[in-house]
């Protein structure tokens, strides 16, 4: 199916004010899921040779009840703030939980206050450690014409793919490492098994 778009102004809070921003809905992605691209400075961002993105995976708790059991909205903050300064483009992965979904993810966060990391506490109830798949991502970045980028992220795994599905990422840009007591063995343990880079 060809995929189609349309462009919504929706201005979007960063910092203390609001900043322009077009939301983007598509038609004939790869995957039947509601992603979206926030376009921050849309009009300047095809003149840019390699505009920073965040492919972003949905997280209710982090990115809308800013949780501090996970690092999300902080990232998702940081986003806004260097987007709003420079132009770039967010795109939202309706993934959650790694793909597992909200409710699993609860359920993976109270085998984790019993004792199991990130990844085990993913096994016991029955799924891989990472479910999620970039070919949305890639899908959306080649409509909207922005095959080279820097990735704003610390997880290698998301560069390794998106240029196995033909993105040329020519940097990857690390975001600040947002630590919370309630968070720390979560970093921890995504530095240490899955190779984020993260100051933890
Ligand atoms: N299954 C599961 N998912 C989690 C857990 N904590 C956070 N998540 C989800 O993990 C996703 C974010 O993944 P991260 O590994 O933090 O970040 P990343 O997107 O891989 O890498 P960055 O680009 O560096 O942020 C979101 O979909 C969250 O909902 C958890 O304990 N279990
Ligand atoms: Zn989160």
């Amino acid at each position: 199916m060809n995929m189609t778009t349309i462009r919504s102004r929706v201005p979007l809070k960063v910092g203390q004010n609001h900043v322009p921003c077009e939301i983007v809905s598509f038609n004939g992605l790869p995957e039947d899921k509601e992603h979206v691209a926030l376009l921050f400075k849309a009009e300047t961002l095809l003149s840019s040779e390699a505009p920073l993105v965040r492919v972003h995976s949905e997280c209710l708790t982090g990115d809308a009840f800013y949780s501090s059991r996970c690092d999300c909205g902080q990232q998702l903050n940081e986003a806004f703030d260097l987007m709003a300064e420079q132009g770039g483009i967010v795109i939202y992965l309706r993934q959650e939980g790694r793909g597992i979904g909200l409710y699993n993810k609860l359920d993976a966060y109270e085998h984790q206050v019993a004792g199991l990391n990130t990844f085990e506490a993913n096994k016991i109830i029955g799924f891989d450690h990472d479910l999620r798949t970039y070919h949305s991502a890639a899908a959306i970045l080649k409509h909207l014409g922005f095959q080279k980028i820097r990735l704003l992220s610390n997880n290698k795994n998301k560069s390794k793919e998106l240029k196995k599905l033909g993105i040329d990422v020519i940097e990857e840009v690390n975001t600040q490492t947002y630590v919370t007591e309630d968070n720390i063995n979560y970093l921890k343990a995504k530095r240490s098994i899955d190779g984020h880079s993260l100051a933890v």
